[in-house]
């Protein structure tokens, strides 16, 4: 039996609720196929990893992610750390920029059962995830935030050719398998040097792709577009920040953002996690949607299987995916989506219909 390691780290807020609903949906999913095992690993992250460690992100967390096949991450709730460690890389952006995650794939599809603000939509964000203006001051030297005076800051955002290139790569590659079109999304109007650099070698690349259609917007244009027309849109490349902004749109503009999921990968890494975040507001009610973070466990198995050459692990991704279509079809719903069911209910609901 094929037995894979998978890390977990539940997170703050509606983080661990979540994050057990996706462990608890693997587990059954798993046990049904009867030919894979998933071992968990837990390991502390955000709140947790301060109480324990005085570290969002610990050190002994990363070590043990490297003997993991991949992992799990719920949200954290960064914005409320204390501020010596909100000067620290928030946890998602320290994962990303250690294990160099470098594509946050963010997919947008109409469900069947979920009211949708644009009508069909069947798009995927790929994501520059390491640099733009997220990049920091322990990044590259002398470049990230700093204060010139108590009343003047800098912030710079980083692009490189290479960083570009490699999304690039990422989505014409992905367009093949689907619809044939990339949209590049930037500001090259204003930010002339930094996003202008991001669209011409997005350009350039795209020439090693014939077969793929080409356009490109600005960011604000294509706030507007999205909401028009979002079904014209099949990949969008874009930078960290403007990824980060249009998949939180993306996402509700297809049903809730508590649908939205992402995994962030480099050539042999990857991690699963919802685009949201740790919901505070909505925290211990038991009534957030886990739909985000288990879609996000989906894609983090079909991306298992591939690297594995492992049929079996594909199936068992579809066989979630289903179960979880048909829970909402069948209108087991969280209050996002305009239903009554709690976490642990619609959890069920897609636990039993694995049968199916
Ligand atoms: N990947 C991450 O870990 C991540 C992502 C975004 C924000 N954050 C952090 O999360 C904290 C809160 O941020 P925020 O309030 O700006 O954004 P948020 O995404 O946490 O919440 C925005 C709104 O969406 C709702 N929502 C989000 N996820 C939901 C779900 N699964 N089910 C139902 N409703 C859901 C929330 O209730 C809230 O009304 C901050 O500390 C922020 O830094 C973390
Ligand atoms: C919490 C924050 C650091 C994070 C980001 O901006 O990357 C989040 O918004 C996300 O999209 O995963």
């Amino acid at each position: 039996m094929a037995t894979y390691k998978i890390g977990v780290l539940y997170g703050d807020g509606i983080g661990p609720e979540i994050t057990k609903a996706t462990v608890d949906v693997l587990t059954a999913a798993s046990k049904l196929a009867g030919t894979t095992k998933f071992e968990f690993v837990e390991l502390p992250m955000g709140w947790d990893g301060i109480e324990k460690y005085n570290d969002p992100m610990p050190q002994s967390t990363k070590d043990a992610l490297k003997e993991t096949h991949g992992w799990i991450m719920g949200p954290h709730d960064s914005a409320s750390y204390p501020k010596e460690l909100k000067e620290k890389r928030n946890p998602s952006g320290e994962l990303r920029t250690y294990f160099d995650l470098y594509a946050n794939v963010r997919p947008a599809k109409t469900m069947e059962g979920i009211r949708s603000v644009v009508g069909d939509a069947d798009l995927v964000i790929y994501r520059e995830n390491t640099e733009g203006y997220y990049c920091d001051r322990n990044m590259y030297v002398g470049v990230g935030e700093w204060k010139v005076t108590p009343d003047i800051v800098i912030s710079a955002g980083v692009f490189t050719r290479k960083a570009i290139e490699r999304i690039a790569h990422a989505a014409f590659k992905a367009a093949l398998q689907r619809r044939k079109k990339v949209t590049i999304v930037h500001k090259a109007n204003v930010i002339q040097l930094g996003s202008g650099l991001f669209l011409d070698v997005c350009r350039e690349v795209g020439q090693q792709y014939p077969d793929v259609e080409v356009d490109d917007y600005h960011i604000d244009a294509m706030a507007a577009h999205l909401v028009r027309r979002a079904n014209d849109f099949d990949v969008i490349v874009t930078e960290n920040m403007f990824g980060d902004i249009l998949s939180d749109l993306t996402g509700e503009l297809v049903g809730s953002l508590g649908l939205a999921p992402s995994i962030n990968s480099s050539d042999n890494q990857a991690m699963a996690q919802a685009a949201h975040g740790s919901a505070p507001d909505i925290a211990g009610k038991n009534i957030a949607n886990p739909t985000g973070i288990i879609l996000s466990a989906v894609m983090f198995l079909e991306w298992l299987a591939s690297q594995h050459n492992d049929p079996k692990v594909s199936e068992i991704a579809r066989n979630i995916e289903n179960g979880l279509f048909l829970a909402i079809s069948e209108g087991v719903k969280t209050k996002d989506l305009g239903g009554t069911a709690s976490t642990t209910e619609f959890t069920e609901g897609i636990i039993e219909r694995l049968k199916r």
